[in-house]
C-alpha cells in the first residue's frame, strides 16, 4: 500500500448479511464509506477469487484500489479467539490446498505449484489487530468447515498459532495479488473450530462484532 491513508478500499465478504454488517460499521464511521466498496462474492475460495477479480476490474476505471480486505464471520481457535471476538490475519493460509498422502499433507507450494499463503503488510495488519483488540496470527482458508476435534488438532499442529479459519481469505488474496494490491483479512468469530455444533454458532453476535470492527477501521487506516 502506498504511504498514507488508502484512497480506495475494496472489502469482500461471502454473504449479504456480512456485507451489510460491514457497510453498517462504515456508515457509523461517518463519511469514510465513500472510499470503500463492499461486495458479497459468495461462499468459498473460488467464488471469493472470482468476485474479487470482477470487483477489482470494475473499479479500475476509478483507479486501482490501494487495499483489499477479506471480511466476515469465521471459526475461532479457542482459547485465543473465542466466540464474539475478532481475528486479524498475520498470514492467509490455504490450509487444504495440496496433496494428502500416507505421509500426511503436502501444501501446494511444496508440490511446486503456486503458493500456499499470502502475507498482508506486517505493520498494517498488526496495527489493525491491536486497534481492534483482535487475535493476531495465521487465518486458515478451508474448502470444508472443520467439524471434528481431530481435524482441528491436525490444523493446529500444521499451523501453530492459527487464530481462525474461514472459507474465502486465500481466494480474495490470490485475486488481489494479480494486481499487486495488498490484502488484509478480518474475521469475527461465530463458532469455535472443532466438533460440529451448528446450533452453537452465534452468527448475530459475530455480525455485531464485524460492524464494530468496521466502525473503527477507517480511523485505523487514517480516517
Ligand atoms: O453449517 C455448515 O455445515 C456450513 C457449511 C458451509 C458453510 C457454512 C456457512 O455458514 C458459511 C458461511 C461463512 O462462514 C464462514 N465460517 C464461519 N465459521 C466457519 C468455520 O468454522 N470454518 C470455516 N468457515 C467458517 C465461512 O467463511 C463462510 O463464508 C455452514
Amino acid at each position: 500500500m502506498r504511504a498514507g491513508r488508502p484512497a480506495r478500499v475494496l472489502v469482500v465478504t461471502a454473504v449479504e448479511a456480512e456485507r451489510d454488517a460491514v457497510a453498517a460499521g462504515l456508515a457509523a464511521a461517518g463519511g469514510a464509506g465513500s472510499r470503500y466498496v463492499v461486495v458479497a462474492a459468495g461462499v468459498g475460495p473460488a467464488a471469493a477469487a472470482a468476485g474479487t477479480a470482477y470487483a477489482l476490474t470494475e473499479q479500475l476505471s476509478a483507479g486501482r484500489p490501494d487495499l483489499v480486505v477479506s471480511a466476515g464471520i469465521g471459526g475461532g481457535f479457542v482459547p485465543v479467539a473465542p466466540v464474539g471476538s475478532l481475528a486479524v490475519a498475520e498470514t492467509i493460509v490455504a490450509a487444504d490446498l495440496g496433496a494428502q498422502t500416507a505421509d500426511g499433507f503436502t501444501p501446494v507450494a511444496e508440490l511446486g505449484f503456486g503458493r500456499s499463503e499470502h502475507r498482508p503488510p506486517a505493520g498494517l495488519s498488526r496495527q489493525v489487530a491491536d486497534a481492534l483488540a483482535a487475535a493476531y496470527g495465521p487465518v486458515l482458508t478451508v474448502g470444508t468447515v472443520t467439524g471434528t476435534a481431530e481435524r482441528a488438532a491436525e490444523l493446529t499442529a500444521r499451523h501453530p498459532g492459527a487464530v481462525a479459519e474461514a472459507m474465502e481469505g486465500f481466494g480474495v488474496a490470490e485475486a488481489a495479488a494479480v494486481l499487486d494490491v495488498p490484502v488484509l483479512e478480518i474475521r469475527a468469530v461465530s463458532n469455535a473450530v472443532g466438533p460440529r455444533d451448528r446450533a452453537a454458532w452465534r452468527i448475530g453476535e459475530a455480525l455485531t462484532a464485524l460492524t464494530a470492527a468496521f466502525g473503527k477501521l477507517p480511523g485505523v487506516l487514517g480516517g
